[in-house]
């Protein structure tokens, strides 16, 4: 048995004292948030557990950095280095748009099968926010991680692969009521029903163990019938066949009792949701999507409650323990190597990671810092040129007043 080596027994992680832990850097602003969120992590562990406790940080590669190591963009090594240590941390990784190499985040949560991308999204008092209560914004996203139209099934328009596609949908399948001009490409939606029933009980646990009033389930059912509507009428079935769910006033809503609290499982239409989340957020709790309204709704609601400077996540296997904590936002390559970006997005991805492991006492630390430099107008230029009187930090000092407020 390795001692330092984090397990997962009958669905319980065991986390030893000083377990390794592999870490992604990241390109674009990958390398400036991954120094300050190292140093976050290692000061709190160290704040809140002394020698007794410590995070083995184990580098292993993808993307840029990887490439010119090794010559490739994602290693099998690092695939079976997060495999063998459960839990790890990345920052973002860049997807060339309209051609070249498919996304190497969606490659890992594919190869992984990290069903679940789970993104909290919470206001912190006196972020800059465009509305004007932001404080009622307390959601989590749980989004499908390895489905839908993001799985980069598709065919160039031009080729011989997309021929044979529209020879099949025109010829056997006798789809006539659609133009196939010579410039269409085709992307394939896949939804299981396995997909689903994973994902929401998911979401469904983590609002019971939580104690949230509702969990809403969140499609574009009416357009897309057989891969959202479907996802919508498992996730009822499943909440009603494994949480004894019962219709509410008439249904299709229903109401899990459970310990004296109710939980409500609700839908909405993706589209009525995005302006929902404007005007009656508190409305809305825990949601449970699919894989590309989920990452459309992680973006729109963290611009609510700050930006995508603010706004961590988790890739996560409930069944296997096997997980990958990163940033909601992208590489941001404009700001490459300026010590400039707010490392918020990948410290709270850290807070989770560390959540995750049940080191709650460090976690909070965490959390007090980032309140307390925040409180002091102490911030990076996304927060700044939206506040009054702030103070402008670089990326790295951002980091060094969260240990100061720790
Ligand atoms: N999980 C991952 O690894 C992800 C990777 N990507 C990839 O990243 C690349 C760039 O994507 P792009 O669409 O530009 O999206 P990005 O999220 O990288 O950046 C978009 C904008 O968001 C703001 N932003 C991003 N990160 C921060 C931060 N840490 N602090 C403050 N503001 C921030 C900046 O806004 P402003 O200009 O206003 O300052 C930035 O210009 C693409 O290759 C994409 O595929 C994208 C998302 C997730
Ligand atoms: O993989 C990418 O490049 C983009 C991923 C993304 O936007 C996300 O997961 O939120
Ligand atoms: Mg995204």
């Amino acid at each position: 048995m390795n001692e330092s080596k984090i397990s997962f027994v009958n669905g319980k992680l065991h986390v030893p004292n000083k377990p390794i832990v592999p870490f992604i850097e990241g390109d674009g602003v990958g390398s400036d948030i991954w120094k300050a969120t190292k140093l976050v992590i290692d000061t709190a562990v160290n704040k809140a557990y002394g020698d007794y406790r410590e995070i083995k940080w184990k580098e292993v590669y993808a993307g840029d950095k990887s490439f010119k190591k090794t010559g490739e963009w994602l290693p099998e090594d690092t695939i079976k280095s997060i495999e063998k240590y459960l839990v790890a941390i990345k920052g973002p990784l860049t997807t060339p748009i309209g051609g070249g190499m498919r996304s190497l985040n969606v490659a890992l949560r594919q190869q992984l099968d990290l069903y679940a991308c789970v993104r909290p999204v919470k206001w912190y008092e006196g972020v800059p926010s465009p509305v004007k209560a932001p404080e009622k914004v307390d959601m989590i996203i749980f989004r499908e991680n390895t489905e839908d139209i993001y799985a980069g099934i598709e065919w160039l328009h031009g080729t011989p692969e997309l021929e044979k596609i529209k020879n099949f949908l025109i010829n056997e399948m006798k789809v006539t009521a659609i133009r196939f001009p010579d410039t269409v490409s085709i992307g394939i939606k896949p939804v299981s029903k396995e997909g689903t029933e994973r994902l929401v009980r998911a979401a469904i646990q983590y609002a019971i163990d939580n104690k949230k009033e509702s969990v809403t389930i969140v499609h574009k059912g009416n357009i897309m019938k057989f891969t959202e509507g479907k996802f919508k009428e498992w996730g009822y079935q499943l909440a009603k066949d494994e949480f004894a769910a019962k219709d509410y006033e008439g249904g299709p809503w229903q109401v899990i009792t459970k310990n004296g609290f109710q939980l409500i499982i609700k839908d909405v239409i993706a589209d009525a949701f995005l302006q929902q989340i404007i005007l009656r957020p508190d409305q809305y709790d825990v949601i449970a999507t699919l894989n590309l309204n989920g990452d459309y709704i992680s973006d729109a609601l963290a611009a609510i409650v700050g930006g995508i400077g603010i706004a961590p996540g988790a890739n996560i296997n409930y069944n296997t323990g096997v997980s990958i904590f990163e940033a909601t936002h992208g590489t941001a390559p404009k700001y490459k190597d300026q010590d400039k970006v707010n490392p918020s997005s990948e410290i709270l991805s850290g807070v989770m990671m560390l959540e995750y492991m049940g080191w709650n006492e460090a976690a909070n630390l965490i959390v007090k810092g980032l309140k307390g430099a925040i409180h002091k107008k102490t911030v990076t230029y996304d927060f700044e040129r939206l506040m009054e009187g702030a103070t402008l930090l670089k990326c790295s000092e951002f980091g060094n007043a969260i240990v100061d407020n720790m």
